[in-house]
Formats: C-alpha cells, structure tokens, sequence
C-alpha cells in the first residue's frame, strides 16, 4: 500500500515579513521527493511546519489524508533530520543503534572506518562522521516517511554517494522528502522536485525551469 504525505493551506509570516504563502507538497513511500529553494526562501520553516515544532499562520498536514498537527509525537509516520545535531553527542554509538533498534554490525559492514568505534560516543566523532550516523538513523529507523534538511552538508564526495545509494534502498521502505543546497544530486535522486520560490512551491518538471525560477545556472 502507499501511503502518502500531503501539504498544503500554509501561511508563515513573521511580522511583517511573509515567507510561505502558497505551498503544496505531496510525498509518497516508495518515492523521493526533493525540494530545492534559495537561501532563506523557507525550506526548514516549511519541515518544521510539517513535523509540528514551528506554528503558522494556518497549514493543513495530512497522512493518508488524514491531519497529523503535531508529527513529532508520532516517530512511527515521521522522522526529521534537522540541520543541527540532534542526538545527544554524550551517547554511544551502541547506545543510539539500540534506542533506534538499529543493528550496529550492518552499519559498520557498510561504512568499514566505525568497525571498532561501537563503544565511541558521537562528541569523538569527526563533524561529517556524526552527520552520516544521523543521517543513517533516520533513513533507516522504522517510519513511514523521513525529511532530511541538507543530508550531504559536511559529507565527503565518497559519503555522499554512499548516502544515496542508501537513499535509494530505503525508499522501497518509506517515502522521503530532502532538501540540500547540492542541488545537481537532489535532481539525480528525486521522483519529483519542487522549487521554493517566492513563498510558493513550483512542482518542476524539467530541469531548465530551474533556471527560470531562479534557482540555478544549469
Ligand atoms: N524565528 C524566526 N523569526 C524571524 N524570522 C525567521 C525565523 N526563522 C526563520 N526566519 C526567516 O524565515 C526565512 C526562511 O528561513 P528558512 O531557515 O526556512 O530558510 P531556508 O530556505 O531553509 O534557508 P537556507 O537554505 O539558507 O537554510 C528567512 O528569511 C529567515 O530569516
């Protein structure tokens, strides 16, 4: 069965400034949706929106058409990736595989330089290491969909190819919505793109509208 992620009716002002006037968003499991916008055009507002720890105007989130207010109380529809770290950096790598119910051996198969760092905690971690533990955690943490706000920041090319990789396995398993400024490997990776711009959401069907919203030379 699909299931699907619907946004839309969202309205963000802060002050007297508007930053989200007109936005629709649909992701679905099984595809990855990506979401491309300038600097400041409200990529996080709109995700923190979805999950429920930022309050507009007005919004309607919907699971299978059904209004999830609060997404946040609810890890088995939704997991976040923000842009800071958000485990605890104290923890073990054990520690955080066992609360996520997260097999530490399939992980240091796939990523050989943890073999042996089961016992490290995330704080002795280099800073693009710890981002590619989270990033991980929530691709593959049991949930319906997850949202990753600039997964590849702080990654190695290598990483970044080894994190789409993963992207593309764990979409058969949920839906994802991501968003990163690399833009040429959001488009590679993504069933369908939308473009932020002006407050609004532009689903984009061809590459060339992207220089045309504005976003990039392609
Ligand atoms: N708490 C806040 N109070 C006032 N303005 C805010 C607040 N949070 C965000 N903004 C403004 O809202 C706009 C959208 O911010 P947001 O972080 O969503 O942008 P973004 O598209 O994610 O940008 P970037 O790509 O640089 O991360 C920005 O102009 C920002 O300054």
């Amino acid at each position: 069965m699909i299931h699907k992620l619907e946004v839309d009716s969202v309205f963000l002002e802060f002050g007297e400034r508007r930053i989200l006037s007109d936005v629709y968003l649909k992701c679905e499991t099984g595809k990855i949706t990506g979401l491309l916008g300038r600097n400041g055009n409200g990529k996080t507002c709109l995700m923190n929106i979805i999950y429920g720890n930022l309050n507009p105007n007005s919004k309607s989130i919907r699971f299978d058409d059904l209004t999830v207010p609060a997404a946040y109380k609810r890890p088995d529809l939704l997991l976040y990736l923000p842009q800071f770290n958000f485990i605890p950096q104290t923890l073990s790598l054990k520690r955080v595989f066992a609360d996520f119910e997260l097999d530490f051996s399939e992980f240091e198969s796939r990523f050989p330089e943890f073999k042996s760092r089961r016992s490290s905690s995330l704080k002795s971690l280099s800073g693009g290491n710890r981002r590619l533990v989270e990033v991980y955690i929530v691709l593959k943490a049991k949930s319906k969909f997850a949202m990753l706000d600039e997964p590849f920041s702080h990654l190695s090319p290598v990483m970044i190819e080894a994190v789409m990789e993963l992207m593309n396995e764990e979409k058969m398993n949920k839906g994802l919505l991501i968003t990163d400024h690399m833009f040429r490997n959001i488009i590679e990776i993504s069933d369908n793109l939308y473009v932020l711009t002006g407050g609004k959401t532009h689903l984009t069907k061809a590459i060339e509208e992207l220089e045309f919203l504005g976003y990039a030379k392609v």
